[in-house]
């Protein structure tokens, strides 16, 4: 198994080196060169298996022997123990051809916890063989900072640094990151958006002097790892509703597009997915870009539903690199063009993206009305992602069982669950004292040569 780069002109690697390096040398995403299809047979016995078991079989195919079966499956017990439900992904039933599947029973609450607590284990594996020490840097819009630092905490041979967006992430996800006491722990309080602080990620990678110096990994869904544990949950899902004998579709509130990426993922291998939804914010690209055939940004507008605040979905180019027909050029054009504000999709490739996804937008009223109702007739108490998902699939229901994913617990961000229920989610048990502890983060500006001195200064023995 190999990884190409979606720009075309980078090292091809293998699946170790291609978990540590993150982006790619000539600024594109990693993708296998082939996508592993599975069997009829493969897929049905999925059913009824615990989650571990399901995600050793999914992801196997992809390691190429980077970690052995023994090993994978140690790292992968590892990685779900910690998890605060024993069936790690609920499904719960909305409606009678509607569910919800939890993804946010992990130690911070949100889906990332999936696969930040697998290439925690994994990246640690891979460490303790190679000897070297490296420094994560990333960049969070609130979750995938958390979860990056519950996975890397304490470790000796590993710094994370976390840019989030000053006053955009909500107060829960913030504490999250401020509060660990391990000094290999960083929060930084940038000025800006969620697409500012992704761009000074990607330029500390573009930058070879500096990301060979301090030995830069990246654990946003850049890096492939992420993007391939996610896909365990799309078979484990479907299978316990009959597949590979039924069809089903999926609503991914969706972002970076790394989560339903995942699905596009299983969907190749041969999970039978009649239709991937992209369910967004006010913040609607992608929804813009499926109907209009035209990707262009228009700023990043803070919603109730921040973790989605995002404009430039980094892993819209891994799809965009297929219905191109993996050409590289085509896509490094296209994300020239980006640069200078957006890029026109040609007809043949906004045919290929519509006939796997189809898209929806949510308003701040509609998430706000979606979180009341859904608690008034089924009991299920939503975080405003979770919530843009349920609507957004409410108008794309048909003859398949629909899942929707809920991405994130309600208590994580309170403020716009009580402001439509009238409840506050209190925090579990584990995290009940957050608010007690003592905060720790820099407050940082939009500037490269700034981040890149704080970085070298901080991991300076
Ligand atoms: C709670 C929540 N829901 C949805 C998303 C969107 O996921 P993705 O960025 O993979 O599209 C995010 C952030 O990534 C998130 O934190
Ligand atoms: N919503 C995310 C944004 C980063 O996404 P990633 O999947 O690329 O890490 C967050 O919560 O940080």
């Amino acid at each position: 198994m190999h990884y190409v780069s979606t720009r075309g002109s980078a090292p091809v690697l293998g699946f170790g080196e291609a978990m540590m390096t993150g982006l790619a040398r000539d600024g594109g995403l990693y993708v296998p060169d082939t996508v592993p299809e599975l069997s009829h047979g493969d897929i049905a016995a999925m059913a009824g298996l615990p989650y571990e078991e399901v995600a050793f079989r999914v992801m196997r195919p992809y390691l190429g022997g980077f970690f052995g079966d023994d090993e994978f499956r140690g790292l992968i017990d590892a990685a779900y123990k910690g998890f605060h439900h024993t069936a790690r992904a609920p499904l719960v039933q909305l409606a009678p051809n509607h569910f919800l599947l939890e993804l946010f029973h992990g130690p911070t609450l949100a889906f990332k916890d999936f696969a930040m607590q697998l290439i925690g284990q994994m990246m640690q594996a891979a460490l303790a063989k190679s000897g070297e020490r490296i420094t994560i840097v990333g960049a969070t819009s609130g979750d995938t900072g958390s979860a990056a630092m519950e996975a890397f905490r304490g470790l000796a041979n590993v710094d994370v640094f976390i840019l989030f967006p000053h006053g955009r992430v909500s107060d829960v996800q913030r504490r999250q990151m401020t509060t660990p006491v391990e000094a290999n722990c960083h929060a930084l309080a940038m000025d800006g958006d969620f697409d500012a602080c992704q761009a000074r990620v990607k330029d500390m990678f573009n930058d070879f002097a500096f990301r060979d110096g301090v030995r830069l990994a990246g654990v946003n869904s850049i890096n492939w790892a992420r993007v391939l544990a996610q896909v365990v949950y799309y078979f484990y899902a479907a299978t316990a509703l009959g597949a590979p004998h039924r069809s089903v579709s999926f609503t991914v509130p969706t972002g970076n597009f790394g989560d339903i990426f995942a699905g596009y993922i299983a969907r190749r291998m041969g999970l039978p997915i009649e239709k991937l939804v992209i369910a967004t914010n006010q913040n609607d690209i992608l929804d813009r870009a499926l109907r209009a055939g035209d990707y262009r940004t228009d700023g990043v507008k803070p919603s109730i539903s921040p973790s989605m605040d995002i404009q430039v979905s980094s892993n819209f180019e891994r799809a965009l690199f297929d219905a191109y027909g993996r050409d590289g050029n085509a896509v490094s054009q296209l994300m020239a063009e980006l640069k200078t504000g957006g890029f026109h999709i040609s007809q043949g490739a906004l045919e290929t993206l519509r006939a796997t996804f189809a898209s929806g937008r949510c308003s701040e009223e509609e998430t706000l009305a979606t979180i009341t109702h859904q608690l008034r007739t089924t009991g299920e108490l939503l975080c405003p992602h979770s919530a843009v998902g349920v609507k957004v699939a409410e108008d794309h229901l048909g003859a398949v069982p629909m899942i929707t994913l809920a991405t994130a617990h309600p208590a994580k961000f309170p403020d716009a669950v009580e402001r439509a229920t009238g409840i506050r989610p209190g925090l579990p048990p584990h995290m009940a004292d957050l608010f007690d502890r003592p905060e720790r983060m820099t407050r940082v500006p939009n500037d490269l040569a700034a981040l890149q001195a704080l970085v070298r200064e901080r991991i300076a023995p």
